[in-house]
């Protein structure tokens, strides 16, 4: 007790706090940890999988689906919002046979918006996002993927991620780090989330978590596709 105002823990029960938590706080407690466990290790050979399938494929297929989910990007961005002046997309410089879209990032300027890459700024942490354009200087950082070298961090309106694998509710797999998950889970207002991959990394289901984000949309190659419970 300090002078003459009393101490209101001496007076008050605690206040209850709970509704104060973000509902997107992931409590690992929550979880039963056997089936988290399996379910991890489920996603590892599942990952594997689907990127053994990937790297499989000839560079001029991948390069045809690149072409034809650009083209469905379009049909949906112009669905969503007519057009894209003053719009901020971010989406990935290419990794491990992913598909490349920066034709269609390069693009984005001539049409009034503006390109992102994505940062790991900090381990186990949300993304970060710079501008991007072809003449950007680049430095190669996590993973050694390519990232602006400098440049405020900036914040997406729509974000596209490429997916290892998707299901029809919209989940996404990505490499195992969480990045995603954590970067929507984080960001508000949220943004647009679109996942982008190939048609035959689709899966019945990732068997998703409590701390899975689903996607808005998902884009392949044959076209855009709306999760069931959207
Ligand atoms: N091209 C591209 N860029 C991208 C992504 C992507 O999927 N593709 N990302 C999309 O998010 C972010 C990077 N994603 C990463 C995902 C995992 C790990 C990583 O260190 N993985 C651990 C295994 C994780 C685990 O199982 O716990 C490792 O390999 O040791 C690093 C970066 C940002 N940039
Ligand atoms: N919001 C979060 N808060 C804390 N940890 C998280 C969060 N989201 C994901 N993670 C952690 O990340 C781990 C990997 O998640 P998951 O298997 O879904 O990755 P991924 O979606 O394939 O990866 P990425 O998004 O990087 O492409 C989870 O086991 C979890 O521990």
């Amino acid at each position: 007790m300090n002078g003459d105002r009393p101490n209101p823990r001496d007076l008050a029960s605690p206040a209850c706090l709970a509704r104060e938590i973000d509902p997107a706080y992931f409590d690992p407690l929550a979880v039963d940890p056997e089936q988290a466990r399996d379910v991890a290790r489920w996603r590892k050979a599942e990952r594997l999988r689907l990127l053994s399938d990937r790297s499989a494929l000839p560079v001029a297929t991948r390069k045809a689906a690149a072409q034809a989910v650009a083209a469905h990007l379009d049909a949906a961005l112009a669905e969503r919002l007519g057009g894209l002046d003053g719009v901020t997309i971010s989406a990935w410089w290419p990794i491990k046979s992913e598909l490349d879209l920066r034709f269609w990032l390069a693009g984005l300027a001539a049409r009034g918006a503006r390109a992102a890459l994505p940062r790991v700024a900090r381990k186990d942490s949300p993304l970060t996002f710079r501008a991007w354009t072809p003449d950007t200087p680049m430095v190669r950082e996590v993973w050694n993927i390519p990232v602006p070298a400098e440049g405020p961090d900036i914040l997406p309106d729509i974000t596209l991620s490429p997916v290892v694998g998707w299901d029809p509710a919209g989940y996404r797999l990505g490499y195992g780090g969480g990045y995603f998950d954590r970067t929507l889970a984080a960001m508000s207002p949220r943004p647009l989330a679109i996942g982008v991959g190939l048609e035959s990394a689709r899966i019945a289901t990732i068997y998703p978590q409590p701390h899975d984000v689903p996607m808005q949309l998902i884009v392949t190659e044959t076209g855009i596709h709306r999760p069931e419970t959207k």
